[in-house]
């Protein structure tokens, strides 16, 4: 009854694929090149990248007398499977079993001249187009709901197909709607679901805040720095908060407390990237997750071993993205063949 009509399951939308040169080496030369108004765009006058706020940040509620009141098939998500922030809505929609509620659209890897854009799972694997709004491009979602659109073209990003609106892309709101919003359609198990209980919120913000700032974020100010000062400022921090996550993870399974919330789910998608991509693009290579973590990689390969996890982790959109759309960093677009350590060895649940 609470199908979408045409139902997204993640087992088809986000199938695995072989990592392939040829494919993307394609897909390389024909597209078109961007030029300093890209990453280097992005950085401040001193060198420093700064985060832009996110712009729409309404809130689904349960309330059925709420404006955005939560209703099966009434909203879709926009996400790249290459974006961390993103990948948070990914999961979380996932493990709660929203893909059947709500319907999901996958961005192309690359991001360029135009900024996300949707194509076919011919032209781009793993790539689900827009059959709502029919955009060819995520700026043309911004547009529609605001000509005079001035902040950046972001996912994820949720519609609302009733109102034919935003309702929110700022990926940390998101996931606590998805959390709760949605649980009188859900079967009891995933209504129960809690990655944000009360009784942990204050541990959970506590260390979402600084992971949020040194690691998720940055990983970013280092890469996106375009002098040496302002990387050396970002890099420093980013393995200070890792050294001080290692310790933590010591002996514990999850970050707070021995539950898994919404704290691992958020770090874990900046860990997912760190070896493959942020270790070399990015610069953060004092030491890597594989050989310089174990207690991290433990906990990542438990996370990853989650049921449903793994399927939302598409590594072609990961490195494909990073080494390619950002042409400033990696003119030459040559992806690197590494794909970081192997999840897959098994660890304790
Ligand atoms: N604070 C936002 C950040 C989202 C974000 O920066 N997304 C990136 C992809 S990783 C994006 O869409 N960037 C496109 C752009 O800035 O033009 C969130 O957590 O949702």
């Amino acid at each position: 009854m609470y199908l979408i009509s045409k139902p997204f399951t993640l087992k088809q939308t986000f199938s695995k694929q072989l990592f392939s040169y040829s494919f993307l080496l394609k897909r390389t030369m024909s597209t078109t090149t961007t030029t300093k108004s890209g990453i280097l765009g992005w950085a401040s006058e001193d060198g420093e990248f700064r985060r832009q706020q996110s712009t729409f940040r309404d809130n689904i509620e349960a309330d059925e007398n709420a404006k955005f009141a939560a209703e099966p098939d009434r909203y879709h998500l926009y996400i790249s499977m290459a974006c961390p922030w993103a990948h948070r809505t990914a999961i979380v929609r996932q493990l709660k079993g929203l893909d059947k509620l709500i319907g999901l659209s996958v961005v192309d890897y690359l991001m360029l001249d135009k900024g996300w854009k949707f194509s076919t799972a011919e032209e781009c694997p793993g790539a689900i187009p827009d059959t709502i709004n029919h955009a060819k491009h995520v700026r043309d979602l911004y547009f529609k709901v605001n000509p005079d659109y001035t902040g950046r073209f972001t996912v994820p990003l949720l519609w609302d197909k009733k109102l034919q609106t935003i309702v929110n892309n700022e990926s940390s709101e998101i996931i606590r709607m998805f959390n709760t919003a949605f649980n009188k359609f859900l079967t009891k198990e995933q209504a129960e679901l809690d990655f944000y209980p009360e009784e942990l919120r204050k541990e959970i913000d506590e260390k979402n805040e600084w992971i949020y700032d040194t690691i998720n974020n940055g990983v970013y100010k280092s890469g996106f720095a375009t002098t040496q000062e302002a990387y050396e400022n970002n890099v420093y921090p980013v393995f200070k908060s890792l050294d001080r996550v290692e310790k933590l993870l010591e002996g514990k399974k999850y970050l707070v407390q021995e539950q898994f919330t919404e704290a691992d789910i958020r770090l874990f998608t900046t860990i997912v990237r760190f070896d493959p991509v942020y270790f070399g693009h990015f610069k953060c290579n004092l030491k890597s997750i594989e050989f310089g973590y174990p207690n991290i990689l433990k906990w990542t390969r438990r996370i990853y071993q989650k049921p449903g996890i793994k399927e939302t982790v598409n590594m072609d959109h990961i490195k494909g993205h990073y080494y390619k759309s950002h042409l400033q960093i990696n003119p030459t677009q040559v992806v690197p063949v590494g794909t970081g350590p192997d999840l897959d060895v098994l660890v304790d649940q």
